[in-house]
């Protein structure tokens, strides 16, 4: 029987960790002899250089050094699985809604169980973000990791058990797994299948947004991040880690487990985050505060303000506003809006949009509360009123997202969306 993981609370720490007493090396990162004749190995997240409070980096003590093997050749699998610029169609600047992803009547893992919806700036560029959905129903029995962004892991649907070189995870619905560029891992579904969203983010690391004058707590609060300890696998058999490069999918095969790191130490490593502690915040008097109220993490742009990307929830809660339209408000929006559903129902949308289900509304392009839904809040009773048993999430970019030539393509993309808002009464204006 395995063990389940054991975590370190907190975000972006710098932690130490050794599965073997020992391990570690004491007061220096590459000691003549490391202990038990480890190999040393730096992982950087972000530039030598980079300001100490980006900075972000580990030292792993490893069986074999990662430099250890063969070339890699291109990989033919996760056909759907592809990255920025998404140059197949010309981007739609239509509301686009999907239902949920069908789960896959073949056996397919994690890996090639991705499918691209599309999104935004490049990966030659580190900018932008990949939008990903996942449908598997078998365990990897190889190694992955995306050499061209960090992954944001949002399951919707069964638990997943990440193996990582760095520790090992385990991930139900309601909670989030960040895996850095770079981290090798590979996922077991521990239900037999799993369906869920990944953001793949190009660019700076996703963080902890700033909180202004919400004050020293609140949102999602840095101890409810855990950061798994150190844990490793001794085996010869040989191994096949793929990894993503600019774009492309390759693969090579190690005589060795790449899961070796005996101890650890650094701010660079795989966490998750269990959504159900995310404090939210929100308006005792009235209107509808902007949805930046529930960011969890954010990845800034160059831009300050204007994030490459924001990780959005919208968590069970209390209703209270006074005098107010209490839905999400009609509106058009610079940023773009990638939006899922991990549980329950979206109080601006009365049909339609399902768990597992996705939706787009681009740059500029109207959108908000469908006619259902504007109908029930205009003739609602304003009591309090709490919004139970839903998370629903967003991921808002500064960039437009560029859907794939799949994602336009599937049945399971809706042709009728634009019907959710048609039927509205036209204003009376006084005669
Ligand atoms: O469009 C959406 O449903 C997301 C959203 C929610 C909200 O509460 C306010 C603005 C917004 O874009
Ligand atoms: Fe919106």
């Amino acid at each position: 029987m395995t063990q389940a993981p054991t975590y370190q609370p907190g975000f972006g720490n710098h932690v130490s960790s050794e599965a073997v007493p020992g391990a570690l090396p004491i007061g220096r990162n590459s000691p003549q002899h490391v202990p038990f004749g480890l190999y040393a190995e730096q992982l950087s997240g972000t530039a030598f250089t980079a300001p100490r409070s980006e900075n972000r980096r580990s030292w792993l003590y490893r069986l074999r050094p990662t430099a250890n093997h063969p070339a890699f050749t291109p990989y033919a699998g996760a056909p759907r699985f592809k990255s920025a610029p998404y140059n197949d169609i010309p981007p739609s600047p239509n509301r686009l809604r999907w239902d949920p992803l069908p789960l896959p009547t073949e056996p397919l893992d994690w890996l090639d169980g991705l499918v691209s919806y599309g999104g935004t700036g490049s990966v030659a560029d580190q900018s932008g973000v990949g939008i990903h959905l996942y449908a598997a129903n078998r365990d990897m029995d190889r190694a992955f990791f995306s050499a061209d962004g960090e992954l944001l892991i949002v399951p919707e649907q069964g638990r997943l058990a990440i193996d990582t070189e760095l520790g090992r995870i385990d991930l139900a619905p309601l909670q989030i797994a960040i895996i850095p560029r770079g981290v090798r891992f590979r996922i077991a579904l521990p239900d037999g299948q799993a369906r869920g969203y990944v953001c793949e983010n190009y660019g700076a690391l996703f963080r902890l947004p700033d909180l202004g004058p919400i004050g020293a707590n609140g949102l999602a609060n840095p101890r409810d991040f855990e950061t798994p300890i150190a844990w490793y696998e001794d085996s010869d058999a040989p191994c096949e880690v793929v990894q993503k490069f600019q774009g492309r999918l390759w693969t090579t095969t190690l005589d060795h487990s790449p899961f070796d790191v005996v101890a650890w130490h650094g701010n660079l490593a795989p966490c998750r985050y269990d959504l159900t502690r995310f404090n939210a915040i929100n308006t005792v008097s009235f209107d509808h505060p902007d949805p930046s109220i529930f960011t969890v993490l954010t990845a800034p742009s160059d831009t300050p303000g204007t994030a490459n990307c924001d990780f959005v929830i919208f968590p069970p809660r209390w209703m209270v506003a006074e005098g107010t339209f209490r839905p999400p408000w009609f509106h058009r929006n610079v940023m773009s809006e990638f939006m899922g559903l991990i549980l329950g129902a979206y109080d601006a949308k009365e049909g339609g949009f399902a768990p597992g289900g996705a939706s787009l509304h681009n740059q500029m392009n109207g959108h908000g509360p469908d006619r259902a839904s504007y109908d029930k809040a205009i003739a609602a009773e304003l009591a309090p009123h709490r919004i139970a048993d839903t998370m629903a999430f967003m991921f808002e970019t500064r960039h437009v997202v560029r859907p794939t030539r799949w994602a336009v393509q599937t049945p399971t993309m809706q042709l009728d969306y634009d019907a959710v808002w048609t039927g509205f009464a036209k204003a009376q204006l006084p005669e």
